[in-house]
């Protein structure tokens, strides 16, 4: 295997670095909210937002304002990305069916996919207020069927930010605060004086965000692990460096850490593009962090066959992957690892940020390896039962219940079976069943 990198982002080694001071960060931060509720909660947020209104939850009158602050093709804008997704969220319900089957004469099993009772979405708003997550969280959770949908979203320069408040009350969230980062996160699952505490916490963020979310986990769930936005472009000879760079640098905007990764069979195009990437960054307005991402994670492989950039991009397993090749469906029958992908020089990762409709909250960190991305039926859990309807079923599988627990020394598990057989089994009657 020949894989050449004409430009390598920061080691694993120094990335394991960031990622401990953040660990540390929000556990100190998660253990005062858990001490001290609301006092931890809005301290914090004075502290990282400098934000210290009356009451963080909105009410309807405020939201009413921040709706009326928009134009009307604003919130077109907002109703025809949200129909989208509703539209692919639906289908995808659909795809989800109860099912009840009888496995034996007399055994009935079935299971049936009951919405999470209560979730917490959060909306990132640090760098910029992503509206579109609003869509991905709070529309896919009532799509669901979810009961309460709280959401929470940083102030945006000092303020509740118009676009992704609409955006969330016409998603259908039932409380709205305007609270960021772990505070956020940890009011939410934990609960405090004036915040009831949700069953689980939904939706991308920074750092800071995904580690709170993912040190949360088990007290409640969560959707998976959705740190810092990942790109990976995978092209061949068909497509030019502008379209190359360009896909890289406007995934590279979204932080200083976001790491855009070019796979490409052509050395042509592979320098092209870095050239064009230095030229796009004098123009680009966002080149301030853009050009950051790029310095410290922006990658550049080499590769000489498409079965070689099979091989790196499952190993990267990015969150994004744009495919731009003589083969687009090849990558689709054959990748295994990532968020979503980007088929095809028509479409862009752009387009699933904010409104063709399929869910921009995806797996970061490798997590695509095993985890697909947000989506209705992380809002669904499925839940098994079972009933046996004859006393020669509920005799035949007791018995080899009772067998099978001895095999393990369950004596009270066996006696359970025993039980059974004795009270439903009769002597002598053959089981009629089919072949076990
Ligand atoms: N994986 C995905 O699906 C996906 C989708 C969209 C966006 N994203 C990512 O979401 C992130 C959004 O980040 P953002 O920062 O703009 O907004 P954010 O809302 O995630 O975070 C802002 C909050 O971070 C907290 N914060 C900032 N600095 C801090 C510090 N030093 N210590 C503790 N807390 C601190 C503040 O409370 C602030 O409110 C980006 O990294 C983007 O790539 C990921
Ligand atoms: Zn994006």
């Amino acid at each position: 295997m020949t894989i050449t990198y004409l430009k390598r982002g920061k080691s694993e080694n120094e990335r394991d670095q960031d990622d401990s001071r953040t660990r540390a960060t929000v556990e100190a931060a998660l253990r005062d909210i858990e001490k001290r509720g609301d006092a931890a909660v809005r301290a914090f947020s004075i502290s990282f937002d400098d934000y210290s209104p009356d009451s963080f939850r909105l009410t309807q009158d405020q939201i009413d304002a921040l709706i009326a602050q928009l134009t009307d093709r604003e919130l077109d804008d907002i109703r025809f990305a949200q129909a989208q997704v509703r539209r692919f969220a639906e289908a995808q319900r659909a795809s989800m069916q109860d099912i009840e089957v009888e496995t034996l004469p007399g055994v009935i099993l079935g299971h049936r996919n009951i919405p999470v009772q209560s979730v917490g979405c959060y909306v990132p708003g640090g760098k910029f207020p992503m509206v579109a997550s609003a869509h991905m969280s709070v529309l896919t959770a009532a799509v669901a069927g979810v009961p309460r949908i709280v959401a929470c979203t940083p102030p945006f320069q000092g303020q509740p930010n118009p676009g992704v408040v609409a955006a969330m009350h016409m998603a259908g969230a039932h409380e709205i605060y305007i609270l960021g980062g772990i505070q956020a996160v940890g009011a939410m699952a934990l609960g405090t004086e004036t915040i009831k505490p949700v069953h689980m916490l939904v939706g991308p963020g920074n750092a800071f965000v995904a580690e709170a979310k993912r040190q949360l986990f088990g007290k409640v769930g969560i959707d998976l692990f959705a740190g810092p936005t990942e790109t990976m472009v995978i092209a061949d000879d068909t497509v030019d460096a502008e379209l190359c760079a360009t896909d890289l640098l406007g995934q590279a905007e979204h932080g200083y850490n976001s790491p855009a990764v070019l796979v490409t069979t052509s050395r042509a195009l592979a320098e092209a593009t870095l050239a064009e990437i230095d030229r796009l960054l004098t123009i680009l307005p966002t080149a301030a962090t853009a050009s950051v991402s790029w310095r410290d994670f922006g990658e550049v492989i080499l590769c000489d066959t498409h079965d070689e950039m099979l091989e790196v991009a499952n190993e990267i397993a990015s969150e994004h992957v744009q495919v731009m090749t003589d083969r687009d469906d090849w990558y689709l029958a054959n990748m295994t690892s990532y968020g979503a992908l980007f088929l095809g020089p028509r479409t862009n990762v752009a387009n699933g940020d904010k409104v063709i409709g399929t869910n921009h909250t995806l797996p970061t960190r490798k997590a695509g390896r095993y985890t697909g991305g947000l989506w209705v039926g992380k809002f669904l859990k499925t839940h098994s039962y079972q009933r046996i309807t004859s006393d020669t079923a509920a005799a035949h599988i007791g018995a080899y219940c009772s067998r099978l627990s001895m095999l393990e020394g369950f004596v009270g598990h066996a006696e359970q079976g025993n039980i059974r057989v004795r009270r439903y089994g009769r002597m002598n009657v053959p089981y009629g069943g089919a072949a076990e």
